[in-house]
Parts: structure tokens; C-alpha cells; sequence
């Protein structure tokens, strides 16, 4: 399996761009280490797409270059490329057996008969396919398909890297779940380098062990789950990524302390020192785990933001507040036993867990 090197990358479909604007990739310089589970997440058209196919080699980037293990690969189709490709669709023979699925991109390299013999039971046993080996693909649903795709995706160990575009699209809700804890376990024992696209949150974080957040043709950023839920570097990962996202609302900075909506936010030194130096528009983000709301008697004399109480959730293992001052909304997460009382109550932003935006980007 391969290092990937992405060296100046950007993409434009128009032959003569000029602005920003007409770049679906902008200039982006990564290193995505051998052996990586990269996942590439993102909305509708922010360019995964683009990013996937120039690294699989169905598109030239207009600018920049892609190296696999160091060597250039820019300018070669994806055949030459060494890569395993799963797409949204199956794509296997009917008329073949599901083990003559398997066993085909082996095959075709002229790997030998024991050897195939092995690999394609070590995938098949994986995927919880053995029981099928002999059935003939046609007769299978289009989920037992899409399952024979991604084996055949795994099957060589050989390859540079294997690519996803968005391949559990097809897949019903239960199966979806145990395919992707199935790609992990894979991931974790044979250690591919995977490129994973897909739109969904949930998908991407249980994958990858780092997640490339895409956004208007940006990686806005690359880290572990971890890093993205409690540092977000732009407040659109901030808000893409968690259930329900980061709290952001517009601020002013002030004696010593954020305000918003005409209540005062305290601020770490350290945050408040780094926000001096900014001159864009500056933001407050906050996670609504890290937001407590007093009510009833807790509330009486507290320090903090006063707030109305619109809605409470409650969704079995936390429930969720809805809570507003002044043009800002403010979703809490509480815990099952927590009681809310009456409709107003008192919010506590933790200091530790407050972020500043200046203009979109983390601020220190
Ligand atoms: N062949 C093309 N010609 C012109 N513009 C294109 C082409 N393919 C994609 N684009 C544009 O490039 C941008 C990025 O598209 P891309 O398909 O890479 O996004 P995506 O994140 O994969 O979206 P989706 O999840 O909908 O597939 C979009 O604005 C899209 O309209």
C-alpha cells in the first residue's frame, strides 16, 4: 500500500479560470500516510468527488501533482495506477459465482490457484459471504451485491490504495451499520491505504481513522473524529459535524469578555489575547455538550446567560434544550435524569470549551 502526496492540487472545469470561484478544488498540499482510512466528507458539491477521481486518475488536475510511495502519477489512467475502485453501484458479473467475483481481480493478475483460493475465503469469511461462494451473483439482492463489490474492492493486497465513492448508498439502514464496523475491523487487521467518499457523518467518523472535511472546494480540515468534534478549525465543521452541531453566534469582544446579544461570555486570557490580533468577523462557538442549563432554584443567583426555554427533547440516552436570548438559538445537550423546571434558566458556557471564529477560522 501507498503514501499519498497531494502537491498543489486544485481543479477547475472551465478552461480559463480566473477567480476562486471557478476552481471546484482549491490549491490543497496533504500528505496521507501508508496505511491511512482517510475519509472524505462533506455536503453536495463541495468537490469529493473531483478529489477521488483525480487521485484514481479519471481526471488530470489542472494544476498540482499525485504521488504514490513518491512517484508520480498524475498524468497515468487508472489502470496504471495500481488501485482497487468500489462505487456506489455494484459492479460484478451475473453470471459468475460470488467466489468467481471475488476470485477475478486476482485472477486476471495471474495470481496462483492456492493463493486465490485463500485470499477470497479470508475476504468471503469477513464479509459473511462464505455461505454464498457457490450461488451465481445474479440471483442475489442488490445489497449481497454491493457487499461482493466491496470484496472484490479487498481482495488484492497489492494495490497502492482502494478507493470508495460513496459505497453503502444502496445498502439498507441495518446492513449499512454492520458494513461499515466490518470495513473498520478490515481496515484495522490489513492495513490498506483507503480513500473513503461519502456525505454522512456517521459513516465517515466510524471509518476513518482521519477525516478530510471538504467544504466549497477546501479542506477546511484534516483530523481524527476527536480533533474534529473538540477543536473544530472552521465553524462549518463546527457545524457539519456532531448531532445537533456547534452553537455559533455572532460576537463582540469587550472588556475582557465576549458579548453576545448584550450578555457577557467570560473568555479565556489566552483566547482573548489571540482574538486582540483579529479583524475579521468574529464568532462564539460552543458545543452543546459543553453547555450547562440551570433551572428552578439551581438558576437563582447564577452566573451566566439568562435564557427562555423553548423545547426540550428527549431522545432516549440525553435529551436536548432548545434555548434562546436576544437572535440566538442555543441547543444544550443534557443528560436523561436532568429535570428542566419552568421556562426560562440560566446557561454556563465551560471557558475550556469556548471557541472564537474570525471569519470562519479558528481564532489560537
Ligand atoms: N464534469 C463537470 N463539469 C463541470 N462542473 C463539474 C463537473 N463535475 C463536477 N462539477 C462541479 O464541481 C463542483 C464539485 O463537484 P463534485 O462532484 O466534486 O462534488 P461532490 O462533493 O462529490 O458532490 P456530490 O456529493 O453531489 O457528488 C460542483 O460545483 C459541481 O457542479
Amino acid at each position: 500500500m501507498a503514501r499519498i502526496d497531494l502537491k498543489g492540487l486544485a481543479h477547475s472545469y472551465f478552461p480559463d479560470p480566473k477567480t476562486d470561484e471557478d476552481y471546484a478544488l482549491r490549491r490543497m498540499e496533504h500528505v496521507w500516510e501508508d496505511g491511512g482510512a482517510y475519509a472524505l466528507l462533506g455536503p453536495s458539491g463541495c468537490g469529493k468527488t473531483t478529489l477521488l477521481n483525480i487521485i484514481s486518475g479519471l481526471l488530470t488536475p489542472s494544476h498540482g501533482q499525485v504521488l504514490f510511495d513518491g512517484k508520480d502519477v498524475t498524468n497515468l489512467a487508472p489502470e496504471e495506477r495500481n488501485i482497487a475502485q468500489v462505487f456506489q453501484f455494484p459492479v460484478i458479473y451475473d453470471t459468475m459465482t460470488v467466489y468467481e467475483n471475488l476470485a477475478f481481480p486476482l485472477r486476471n493478475r495471474g495470481v496462483d490457484a492456492k493463493r486465490v483460493d485463500a485470499r477470497v475465503r479470508e475476504i468471503a469469511g469477513m464479509l459473511d459471504l462464505t455461505g454464498k461462494l457457490k450461488q451465481k451473483a445474479r440471483g442475489l439482492g442488490a445489497d449481497e451485491k454491493q457487499t461482493i463489490s466491496l470484496g472484490r474492492g479487498l481482495v488484492r493486497d497489492d494495490v497502492s490504495a482502494i478507493l470508495f465513492d460513496e459505497p453503502l448508498t444502496v445498502i439498507d439502514p441495518h446492513l449499512k451499520w454492520v458494513l461499515r464496523r466490518k470495513l473498520k475491523e478490515i481496515h484495522n487487521k490489513l492495513r490498506p491505504t483507503m480513500v473513503y467518499v461519502t456525505h454522512d457523518q456517521v459513516e465517515a467518523l466510524t471509518f476513518a481513522d482521519k477525516v478530510v472535511v471538504m467544504y466549497g472546494g477546501k479542506v477546511v480540515q484534516l483530523g481524527t473524529p476527536q480533533e474534529l468534534f473538540e477543536n473544530p478549525a472552521h465553524t462549518f465543521v463546527g457545524y457539519f459535524i456532531g448531532s445537533p452541531g456547534m452553537n455559533i453566534m455572532d460576537c463582540k469582544i469587550d472588556d475582557g469578555a465576549a458579548w453576545v446579544d448584550g450578555q457577557r461570555i467570560g473568555l479565556s486570557d489566552r483566547l482573548l489575547e489571540a482574538v486582540s490580533k483579529q479583524t475579521g468577523k468574529i464568532e462564539l462557538g460552543i458545543r452543546p455538550e459543553f453547555l450547562t442549563l440551570e433551572t428552578g432554584d439551581a438558576a437563582k443567583g447564577s452566573d451566566g446567560v439568562d435564557v427562555n426555554i423553548i423545547k426540550v427533547e428527549d431522545l432516549g440516552q440525553y435529551k436536548i434544550a432548545t434555548t434562546r436570548f436576544g437572535a440566538s438559538e442555543i441547543k444544550v445537550k443534557l443528560g436523561e435524569d436532568e429535570q428542566v423546571v419552568g421556562q426560562s434558566g440560566v446557561l454556563r458556557f465551560a471557558p475550556e470549551w469556548t471557541k472564537l471564529y474570525a471569519d470562519s477560522q479558528l481564532v489560537a
